[in-house]
């Protein structure tokens, strides 16, 4: 039974509670009485839209199921299947032209494209390693993966090895900064001689500072406003053995980084969202720190400083030490029982994030010198899968109540738009249009939206494989008219344009061939899943000027079309071979069940699994929905049965519970199969036609929570 306190009408869970009244507000100069006044009024004026907006997801969807059951066996009649999107108000116009007026936000957001890295905001390690993530050396990058095509072997350092990253390194650097004479590889010696940099540079206006001299040098070029380090230390072990005594090449890597609430995260209770917002405090306040062991070694993680440095004209500059922080709160979804409303109803998760996040990034609004954040006075929310403009304005709807009981001024909070559902992507422009004046990146989540691209059109018949997703029509106009209409509305210079994550993490050398792609669409953003990949990802940026492929973007006028956005991936015919079904089916179950007997029994949300291929993913439960209804597709439309499907899930469950033999917390599904994490992974199949737009989350939660009563921790 949860412990809970009466709060301006509002019972709240007792541990959120004082967490609120003892650590977020003091220092905030927001009374208590007076933030939960203000929630109480935030829930009761904007709870029952926001259930109406549900209702209404449920309605179109419910329509749009019943067109496809009508139509089903008959000629698909694109034509027809866009009227009717037109009257039932699934697609609405698309009106003026207009561009967006976003003002006050730092340079990672409006000027300088770079790489953005998500981290699961529950793990404070994480969490503090993804905000000092701002630099990381391209050196151990390049060594400490398959970046260079084979993985490091055995313990001690491999010089050979060692000398294949200086020499990947020096060749970037005749790329992208190259001298006036001569190769990088040559230089045997680099100093500063009267604000100029020796040997000098192609384009002395690359050359962006230094500190320190001689043996302890550090030298600062930038390159497409990305500034890049090249540390000399001829006593240091890799400086030993060079030239010119460079023992490192540090890039500014994640420039942004996104502290997620959301979908790398297991919070179900008042004790979870605790934690969450317990880490973005220390995160605002500039305080958190983490205990990290390593072998024999422990050390406290905290939050890296800013650095000092001289430009060439010889004043002192400030090179900022972290990441610009974005928090990404839930969605419009899922309600909390961490606070119940007068009538005993969970409230929305989305408004106490609002509220709860808001609050806290005030620690950081307050200060005006040491670790500060957002330097431009600016909040960053990420809000993730709504559906068309209506429900973007219910978040401008809900900020604008956030900063009015903060006291805030207007629009202090950004938004991120994840154009992740397909009702947004079809209404891209009205979606901007109703964020205009905060709107502060848009973003292609283009795991989400493939599983919203299955659900929404579940009833059609059965889709592709999952693996032919990537290759559909619906998928490359959605990418061109994200980056084509964030261009046509003027978030060029004001906002960020971003594309989505590396899913692979282990595979550094393909992500390094294959995302340069995200820049060279026009992206000034792409989501990474580790600190390394955002060092590796930001040589993309030194090589491509994203501002300009925008320019030869706009110029070349809109690709893709709505049209093609509708087009639904429906497979050709069904005589896949018995084998390829097997595969598909393995694959998905296998993706499903190693992510979630994490999640339910370890409250884990965001884990490594490997494919049937032995390819470790990132799965989170925006792949997860994906591959839950791709299993839900196929099983509505008969490819398989129930009997095979369970049977696929038992096999798989044995394969996942051998994968994580060595982890002592770990509970096997097999051979029972009656836990929770399996019962769980088979309801996001067997029950996946029915949940709300195909998300997993309210299944993972009720399991969770189930997981957590059994085992008595729950809160
Ligand atoms: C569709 C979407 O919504 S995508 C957005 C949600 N996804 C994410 O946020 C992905 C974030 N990434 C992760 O959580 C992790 O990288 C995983 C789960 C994919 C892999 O985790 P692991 O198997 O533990 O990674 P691995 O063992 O390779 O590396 C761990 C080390 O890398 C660091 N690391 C890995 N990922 C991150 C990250 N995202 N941010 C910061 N540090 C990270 C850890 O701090 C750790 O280093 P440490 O020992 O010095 O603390
Ligand atoms: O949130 C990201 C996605 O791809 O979904
Ligand atoms: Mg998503």
């Amino acid at each position: 039974m949860t412990d809970r306190t009466d709060k301006a009408g509002l019972q709240v869970s007792r541990v959120l509670a004082d967490f609120i009244d003892d650590q977020a507000l003091p220092g905030t100069g927001i009374a208590p009485d007076a933030f939960w006044a203000g929630f109480a009024d935030m829930v009761n004026m904007l709870g029952p839209r926001n259930r109406d907006l549900l209702a209404y997801r449920e309605e179109l969807q419910r329509q749009i199921d019943d067109w496809h059951t009508l139509h089903r066996g008959k000629p698909f009649e694109a034509a027809a299947y866009r009227a009717f999107l037109n009257e039932i108000g699934y697609l609405v116009p698309e009106g003026d032209d207009f561009t967006i007026h976003t003002t006050g936000t730092d340079p990672e957001i409006a000027q300088i494209a770079g790489s953005q890295l998500v981290v699961p905001i529950m793990n404070a390690r994480f969490a503090l390693n993804a905000a000092n993530a701002r630099w990381g050396s391209l050196y151990d990058a390049l060594y400490g993966t398959d970046a260079l095509g084979d993985v490091p072997q055995g313990n001690g350092y491999d010089a050979a090895r060692g000398a294949r990253a200086i020499a990947w390194g020096r060749a970037h650097l005749d790329a992208v900064a190259p001298l006036a004479h001569g190769s990088w590889a040559d230089v045997d010696r680099l100093e500063v001689v009267d604000g100029m940099l020796s040997p000098a540079l192609r384009d002395q206006g690359q050359f962006a500072g230094h500190a320190g001299s001689g043996a302890t040098l550090t030298v600062l070029l930038r390159v497409n406003g990305l500034l890049i380090e090249l540390e000399v230390d001829p006593t240091s072990k890799i400086g030993a053995q060079d030239r010119a005594g460079i023992s490192d090449i540090r890039l500014e890597s994640a420039l942004s980084t996104i502290m997620d609430c959301e979908d790398s995260v297991a919070a179900v209770d008042a004790e979870d969202k605790v934690l969450a917002y317990g880490n973005w405090l220390g995160l605002m306040r500039g305080d958190l720190t983490e205990q990290v062991t390593k072998g024999d070694q422990t050390i406290t993680r905290a939050l890296h400083g800013d650095r000092g440095f001289t430009r060439p004209d010889g004043q002192e500059m400030t090179v900022k030490g972290r990441s610009l922080m974005l928090i990404r709160n839930v969605g419009h979804l899922m309600t909390t029982p961490a606070v119940l409303d007068a009538e005993g109803r969970e409230v929305g998760e989305g408004l106490l994030d609002a509220m709860c996040t808001v609050l806290i990034a005030m620690h950081d609004l307050q200060k005006t010198d040491g670790i500060r954040n957002s330097v431009a006075g600016s909040v960053y929310v990420v809000k993730p899968k709504m559906h068309g403009p209506d429900e973007v304005a219910f978040a401008v709807e809900i900020f604008d109540a956030v900063e009015r009981v903060l006291g805030l001024p207007a629009n202090t909070v950004k938004l991120g738009i994840m154009d992740e559902e397909r009702r947004t992507s079809a209404n891209l422009k009205a979606c901007i249009r109703a964020a205009a004046d905060r709107v502060a990146f848009i973003n292609t989540g283009f795991l989400d939206r493939t599983g919203d691209e299955i659900h929404t059109s579940m009833a059609a018949g059965p889709m592709v494989p999952k693996g032919e997703m990537k290759n559909a029509a619906w998928i490359k106009s959605y990418e061109d008219r994200n980056v084509d209409i964030g261009l046509a509305c003027g978030l060029q210079g004001r906002a960020q344009i971003g594309k989505g994550m590396w899913a692979m993490p282990d595979l550094m050398e393909r992500m390094l061939a294959e995302k340069s792609n995200h820049p060279q669409a026009g992206a000034t953003c792409a989501w990474v899943p580790s600190p390394t990949a955002a060092t590796l990802h930001a040589t993309h940026y030194h090589r491509i000027s994203v501002t300009q492929r925008q320019d030869a973007i706009r110029a070349g006028g809109p690709r893709g079309t709505l049209d093609d956005l509708l087009t639904i991936p429906l497979a050709q015919g069904t005589n896949w071979s018995d084998d390829q079904i097997t595969a598909e089916l393995e694959n998905n179950a296998q993706g499903i069940l190693g992510y979630v007997v994490r999640w339910v029994d370890q409250g884990i949300g965001c884990s490594k699994v490997p494919d049937i291929h032995d390819v470790q993913l990132m799965e989170d439960r925006a792949t997860c929905r994906i591959s839950s209804q791709a299993l839900a597709n196929w099983l509505l439309h008969g490819v398989m049965d129930e009997a095979r499907m369970m049977q696929v899930m038992q096999k798989m469950a044995a394969v996942v519970d051998a994968q994580n033999a060595g982890d002592p917390a770990y509970r096997p599904m097999a051979p029972g199969f009656d836990g929770p994490a399996f019962r769980a992974a088979c309801d996001l199949v067997l029950q996946g036609r029915t949940q709300p737009s195909g998300y997993t989350e309210p299944l993972l939660h009720d399991w969770r929570a189930t997981a957590k009563t059994m085992t008595g921790t729950a809160q």
